[in-house]
């Protein structure tokens, strides 16, 4: 998450062990981040950014005189709603989280989830959003659906702490983060915490880049069926127009911001420990030093990974459709620097623990084409993430 050069690590602070900075990490008390790029754990907030306006967030920064010159925090679906950046008090920075960590996270969580809506209510959603498609209004719609979780016993809480070991153990090298969000009730710690596969947006110096990913497929234990599943993934085009939607959108809003666009004629495959998914990752050069990462980030939020096209009409679907708001999920996370650096991560695969719950979503991307018993299959996929962290079954 950082630049490698000695001089453009100085200002991030000290050079750490991630394991440890992960070990240091505790709820209402900071933020942590990792990445291939390195690990950053931020404490205490020194100012609360009144807003997410990334012209006013920079200017603050660059005036700063003393301690890290760098806002960290969340960003909402909603480009209206507003954001929660801080500056921290204290920065540690080190490498990327990288080893496997041996020791399983912690304990399982004793709870109850509740689905909202009900599975047989996500497919109609999704045929909602298919017969807009017939009608004309929609190219392509995400769509999401949320599990609460609520932990048994009067006194019972769910604890952050041991799911973000467990998520680092289980997928290392994912985008991992436990973001420190404003608590709604007085002295319970709210986090927003998850392993995302998804680099919204990244500005190192003048280089810039995005890996926008859309069209999953389940991945197999069995290894044959597997590499199986990634092929046909690969070869099949309903997911290739599906991805190629929120390319052509990301290459179009990054254009008019950075020089020398780099767009891959053809996606390749990624994976997670339990998803495929198509990748196409851009590059671009920023010569322009106020087009900060948080600028550039803005500028691509919310791409059709998480909204769909066109924007406006997605947008609406999703609020007409969805039974609830989605608050930070499928926003994006991340911090942003005095030099303009900085990196954002799509909130995905995650979940807001507060108190004695904890609150997970999944989305999926409908094309025409889609099947709504796939796409809620896919949604349960990708709720495994968060719930195999807490130690339960239901998706
Ligand atoms: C909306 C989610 O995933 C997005 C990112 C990657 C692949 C996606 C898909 O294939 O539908 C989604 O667009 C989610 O994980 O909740």
């Amino acid at each position: 998450m950082t630049s490698t050069s000695p001089a453009a690590r100085a200002p991030l602070g000290v050079v750490a062990d991630p394991v440890r900075l992960l070990r240091s990490w505790a709820p209402g008390r900071g933020s942590w981040f990792s990445g291939p790029q390195g690990t950053l754990l931020t404490r205490g907030a020194r100012t609360l950014l009144p807003s997410g306006d990334a012209d006013a967030v920079l200017a603050h920064l660059r005036g700063l005189r003393a301690g890290p010159a760098l806002a960290v925090g969340a960003l909402p679906f909603d480009p209206a709603a507003p954001a929660h950046l801080v500056v921290p008090e204290h920065v540690e920075r080190a490498d990327p989280l990288g080893a496997v960590l041996a020791a399983p996270g912690g304990a399982p969580v004793a709870g109850t989830a509740r689905p909202i809506p009900e599975p047989a209510a996500y497919e109609a959603m999704v045929a909602d959003a298919l017969a807009r498609m017939e009608a004309g209004a929609l190219d392509k719609v995400v769509l999401a659906r949320a599990l609460e979780v609520v932990a048994d016993g009067a006194d019972g809480r769910v604890d952050p702490v041991p799911m973000l070991r467990e998520l680092a153990r289980r997928d290392p090298r994912s985008y991992l983060f436990a973001v420190d969000l404003p608590p709604e009730r007085p002295g319970v710690p709210r986090t927003l915490l998850g392993a995302s596969p998804e680099l919204l947006l990244a500005r190192r110096g003048t280089t810039v880049t995005a890996n926008p990913l859309a069209g999953s497929a389940a991945r197999s234990p069995d290894p044959d069926e597997d590499r199986r599943r990634g092929e046909t993934l690969l070869a099949s085009a309903k997911d290739r127009h599906e991805h190629a939607l929120v390319v052509a959108d990301v290459a179009r809003r990054l254009a008019p911001v950075v020089d020398d666009l780099e767009v891959p004629d053809a996606p390749s495959l990624i994976r997670t420990p339990t998803l495929w998914h198509l990748s196409t990752t851009v590059r671009a050069r920023a010569t322009d030093p106020s087009a900060s990462a948080l600028h550039l980030a803005q500028a691509l939020h919310p791409t059709p990974a998480v909204c769909g096209v066109p924007r406006p009409a997605a947008h609406a679907a999703i609020t007409e459709i969805e039974p609830f708001d989605r608050g930070f999920y499928t926003g994006a996370v991340g911090w942003t620097d005095a030099r303009g650096d900085g990196e954002w991560v799509m909130a995905l695969r995650c979940g807001e623990v507060q108190g004695d719950r904890v609150r997970l979503w999944a989305g999926a991307g409908i094309v025409p084409g889609s099947v709504p018993a796939d796409e809620l299959a896919e949604t349960g996929v990708k709720l495994r993430t968060l719930l195999d962290a807490l130690g339960l079954d239901e998706a």
